[in-house]
């Protein structure tokens, strides 16, 4: 599969410091494929550009982490305009979940030779809001709002883990009220916990747990009920050896409402928001994104 027009949005104050224009430059130099670019501020984000571009070209490529990514998605759900990520942030989850290469020279060889296809992908709608990833609460939530741009552009990944460390020894354990589907209400609590629509971690292709899909037309709800030092250490050793753990409770749904005892914080995808109550659906298929055929 080939394009005939590609366009890209660019957040020239993504993480990753390459010369990305010379790479698509050179990456479509004897090409049939015409590109134009667009550059994103930090008054006009990457979604407002996408909303425009819609039905303007054969795909949107989007170059950033995982902040412009899930704000195209956003802008883009249910429109079938397909979409592709050149990774430039600092984890970008979504292109580890899809295959996509970290580097982007490799990524944009994938694009001009047409090695991927197009697949729906889920998303989520979190009180009227859509999200691409996944929304937190509690440490998960804490983690994302401490990792701030300064700490991210000093230690990359690694601060969020830097923050995981400070968030878990201040964490309490919240109450929620808990109705998934048409089922029974019910009451677990917990210091994390999220609703997820990928498994993928953005840390050396880790799973959040195991068979968590993003193709699936369901959505997955994690709860960590405590953070002594025996339930972080199961976690951890689930996630590198990729097997299910009985520290976290785990769920799977097509629609969730969850109560929280009172407001508080958390995360729709990167955007921090505030509420008592979260009516959660999935939307299944919502978005055509490329993915790369897997290597041999
Ligand atoms: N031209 C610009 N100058 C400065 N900041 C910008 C510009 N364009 C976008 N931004 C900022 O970039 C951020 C989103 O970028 P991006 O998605 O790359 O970051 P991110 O999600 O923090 O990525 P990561 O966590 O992977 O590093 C937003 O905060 C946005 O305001």
């Amino acid at each position: 599969m080939k394009f005939k027009h590609i366009h890209f949005i660019i957040n020239p104050a993504a993480a990753k410091k390459e010369p990305v224009l010379s790479y698509i430059s050179l990456a479509f130099k004897n090409s049939r494929t015409d590109w134009d670019v667009s550059l994103t501020k930090k008054s006009l984000g990457a979604g407002e550009i996408a909303r425009k571009l819609i039905g303007n070209t054969d795909l949107i490529v989007v170059y950033g982490g995982d902040g412009c990514v899930t704000a195209v998605a956003a802008a883009l759900n249910g429109s079938k305009q397909p979409m592709a990520i050149l990774p430039g942030g600092t984890a970008n989850v979504m292109a580890g979940e899809l295959g996509v290469p970290t580097d982007t020279e490799a990524a944009l060889e994938i694009l001009k030779k047409g090695r991927f296809h197009l697949k729906a992908v889920d998303m989520g709608r979190v009180n009227g809001e859509p999200f691409l990833l996944r929304v937190n609460l509690g440490i998960m939530a804490d983690m994302v709002i401490g990792a701030n741009r300064e700490l991210k552009n000093n230690f990359g990944q690694l601060a969020y883990g830097i923050t995981t460390i400070q968030k878990v020894a201040e964490a309490e354990p919240i109450t929620y009220e808990l109705q998934l589907d048409d089922k029974k209400k019910f009451r677990a609590s917990g210091v994390a916990l999220t609703i997820t629509n990928s498994g993928n971690m953005g840390m050396g292709g880790l799973e959040l747990q195991p068979g968590i899909s993003i193709t699936d037309g369901l959505l997955d709800v994690i709860l960590m009920p405590d953070k002594n030092l025996l339930t972080l250490l199961k976690v951890a050793g689930s996630t590198l050896l990729q097997n299910e753990t009985t520290a976290l409770q785990h769920w799977t749904c097509s629609k969730a409402v969850i109560t929280l005892p009172k407001k508080q914080n958390f995360i729709c995808d990167d955007a921090k928001r505030n509420t008592k109550k979260l009516k959660i659906t999935v939307m299944p298929g919502a978005i055509l994104m490329l993915v790369p055929f897997k290597s041999k």
